[in-house]
């Protein structure tokens, strides 16, 4: 493409924690930024990641830098990448069953799915991406940090039913409110399993609006949970359906 090159910058929805990450079209490719410093959240990083702390870093690495040159991740995130997007996504480990099989619908830059495949090496995590110039960048970024836990797959959600086999749990953020995700997530779960929907202050109506449809799915459960209070200055709202 000329000039002005197309970006898609990670695009989030209304109200959530990174809801200032909003999409914006520069003429030029931005160029790469520094990874910020971990300083003051250090201990909380490790504590999150544990000996996978520098693998985390390489990660945030490949964000600031490459991930925002090719438009995955809006400039103005650099600063705030630790805090906002990876400590944010990895705390939902807390909720996931040792060695799940894990699919994140809609992954871009890896958020949450990279996060919780290093912080976690033992589940098995497919990132589906229907973005071709996303999926190329996951790829490469999976292939450096050695992560052999996951598997990237260009498909959009609704055509990978039959390619996933068994799902544990389904993971996503700022895909879609949660009456369209879970359209396109829970016949992931081939009717068991959960869905943990990673969303901001507007969970508790996204519900409301979408409960009609969960007898539909066969949702025997619905919360509204927070994770990561205790590590976190803003901690994770996700929202958890189980069938
Ligand atoms: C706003 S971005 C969010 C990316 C990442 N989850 C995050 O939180 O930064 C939405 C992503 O969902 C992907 N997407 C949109 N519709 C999808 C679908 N039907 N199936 C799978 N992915 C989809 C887009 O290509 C894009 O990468």
């Amino acid at each position: 493409m000329s000039g002005a090159r197309s970006s898609e910058y990670s695009q989030v929805s209304t109200g959530s924690a990174a809801a200032d990450a909003a999409p914006e079209r520069p003429r030029a490719a931005p160029d790469p930024q520094p990874a910020p410093a971990l300083g003051a959240l250090e201990d909380t990083a490790r504590r999150i990641f544990g000996d996978r702390l520098e693998l985390a870093q390489r990660y945030t690495e490949h964000l600031a830098s490459s991930g925002i040159v090719r438009g995955l991740i809006g400039p103005r995130e650099a600063p705030r990448l630790w805090e906002r997007h990876v400590l944010n996504c990895a705390v939902v480990q807390e909720l996931i069953a040792p060695d799940a099989r894990v699919v994140d619908v809609g992954s871009g830059a890896g958020l949450p799915g990279l996060c919780l495949a290093i912080a976690r090496p033992d589940l098995a995590i497919t990132l589906v991406e229907p973005l071709e110039r996303r999926v190329t960048w996951l790829e490469e970024v999976v292939a450096d940090l050695g992560l052999d836990n996951v598997t990237v797959l260009r498909a959009r959600a609704e055509q990978a039913k039959g390619q996933v086999g068994q799902v544990d749990v389904v993971t996503a953020r700022a895909v879609s409110a949660l009456t369209g995700l879970v359209d396109i997530t829970l016949p992931l779960l081939k009717g068991r399993g959960e869905l943990l929907a990673l969303k901001g202050r507007s969970a508790d109506e996204e519900m409301k609006k979408a409960s009609k449809k969960f007898k539909r799915f066969g949702v025997r459960d619905s919360e509204v949970i927070t994770v990561g209070a205790e590590l976190l200055e803003e901690p994770t709202t996700v929202v958890r359906l189980v069938l």
